[in-house]
């Protein structure tokens, strides 16, 4: 029998061929070379900068996309499932790598890495232990065994870095960890290789209890099965939990930065708003996000709310970095607790950045009622910066109860997917998904889809106008109006 169809695993090596080569292109002609997964990330390196690059972001998804989907295909499918079923101890081991500093102690090291046993000194694990905690690693590309037993920093493993002496990390108290680090993707990763992981492994304990199954209050998540409080936020701001709390902060911290910022090509125009608007930023913590906005649009004017035990540390971080912000009156810092009425009566826009999805459907309605009491029709806005979760087919938006009218500026649905790849191009916007699976581990919270967006604002009194999503983005910028 001769077979002349072309095989799944060939089309989908055509569609990874082709967007290698554009990659490429693109690379030659701004005369770079593809940045090497050998050696650590350089932030300031141009080429390193444009796998960032909104021409590059979306054929570098088309090619995770692809690929996993290639060896989801290729292999014998227990093999493919066995594989996701083990996946829990890479994050426990990049757990261990983050908590016990082996990035940092590498980077002491140089490019020829070091002996197992000398990392082990340095760190107090046991060293056969802690080698094959690595070995797991290296085999998913954090850290090389450059020879047996030899480890060295590459692409992946240098995001764990605090940037810290390890003189200061092991002899600094444990929770001065993560304070003054420039760059806090590293407290993003143990916190989630960390309590999000124990929380989730509670799950399916939570689903199956029928007391707490169907509930949504934040009191009855996997997360309150294992810590002794009322909610998250509770057991993060209590005493004695600093090292969480600050990594945790820190972990927010990484929001700040460039590649996760809320001024972005695509997003919501905060250019076009008059001088003088009053933006409050509901649940801020520190104000990264005002920062951000601000440094951008100087004329406009920020209240950064939170609850009481952030507003101290949001204080000192705006007299760090921007310390004539506070004195100038152009930034407040307000201790408010948004289940209570809103104190500020006169806001032109709402912001809530990456906290609609901390709150189940419930709770986020109460969250935004809270808003609209104060909102003026015609002038408040509320404005979601937050996931916006796909469905994994493909689905007209135009069918979605309560869509019409909304304005969809870039593509709420991912443009121009090769035909055969997941219409949510898969594996390259999976980190939305496990966000959604987190936040109902640790609060009942969830990312939304657009029909979750809709009857949200929708029972709050607010009604979706615009929804922005920047081309190769996580996030999305919903907009509402009061109605
Ligand atoms: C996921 S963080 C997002 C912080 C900030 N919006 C950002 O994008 O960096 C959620 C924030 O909500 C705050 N929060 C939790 N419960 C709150 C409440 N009842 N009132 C005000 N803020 C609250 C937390 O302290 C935390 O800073």
């Amino acid at each position: 029998m001769t077979i002349t169809k072309t095989s799944p695993l060939r089309r989908l090596v055509d569609i990874l061929s082709d967007a290698v080569t554009r990659i490429d292109e693109k690379y030659a002609s701004a005369n770079l070379e593809f940045p090497s997964l050998d050696k650590p990330f350089d932030e300031d390196d141009p080429a390193c900068l444009m796998l960032s690059d909104s021409r590059v972001v979306p054929l570098s998804s088309v090619i995770v996309a692809a690929a996993d989907q290639l060896i989801a295909s290729a292999r014998h499918p227990m093999q493919a499932v066995l594989d996701i079923a083990q996946s829990h101890t890479i994050s426990a081991c990049l757990n261990l790598a983050c908590e016990t500093c082996v990035t940092e102690i590498l980077r002491e090291a140089g490019p020829e890495g070091l002996p197992v046993k000398d990392i082990a000194a340095k760190n107090k694990i046991h060293p056969g232990k802690l080698a094959r905690a690595l070995r797991l690693l290296a085999t998913h590309h954090v850290f090389v065994e450059v020879s047996p037993d030899v480890f060295a920093n590459n692409s992946l493993s240098s995001m764990l870095d605090t940037g810290k002496s390890t003189e200061v990390l092991f002899t600094q108290p444990k929770a001065e960890k993560f304070k003054g680090v420039g760059r806090s993707h590293c407290a993003y990763v143990e916190l989630t290789t960390g309590d999000s992981m124990r929380a989730s492994a509670l799950i399916s304990d939570t689903l199956l209890d029928p007391a707490v199954s169907h509930s949504e209050e934040p009191s009855e998540a996997p997360y309150l099965r294992f810590s002794k409080a009322k909610s998250y936020f509770d057991y993060l701001y209590a005493p004695g939990n600093e090292y969480l709390k600050n990594k945790f902060q820190a972990a927010m911290g990484t929001f700040g930065t460039s590649e996760n910022s809320t001024v972005v090509p695509g997003g919501f125009p905060w250019e076009t708003l008059p001088k003088g608007t009053k933006v409050v930023d509901v649940g801020g913590g520190v104000g990264s996000a005002c920062r951000d906005i601000m440094n951008k649009n100087p004329l406009l004017r920020f209240t950064v709310q939170d609850l009481p035990s952030v507003t101290e540390e949001a204080i000192a971080y705006w007299n760090h970095h921007e310390p004539k912000a506070i004195t100038d009156g152009q930034v407040t810092i307000q201790a408010h607790d948004f289940f209570i009425p809103q104190p500020v009566k006169d806001a032109d826009v709402f912001l809530l950045r990456y906290l609609l999805h901390d709150w189940s459907n419930a709770k986020a309605i109460e969250i935004l009622e809270r808003l609209r009491e104060v909102a003026v029709i015609g002038k408040t806005k509320v404005i979601v910066v937050d996931g916006l979760i796909q469905y994994a087919c493909a689905v007209d938006r135009k069918t979605i109860r309560g869509a019409e009218g909304i304005v969809f500026v870039g593509s709420d649905e991912k443009s121009g997917v090769p035909a055969g790849l997941l219409p949510n191009l898969g594996k390259a916007g999976a980190r939305n998904y496990c966000l959604d699976l987190t936040m109902m581990a640790k609060l009942n919270g969830q990312e939304r889809t657009l029909g979750d967006h809709i009857r949200v604002m929708d029972a709050s009194g607010w009604k979706i106008r615009k929804i922005y999503s920047p081309e190769g983005r996580r996030i999305s910028h919903v907009v509402a109006e009061a109605v």
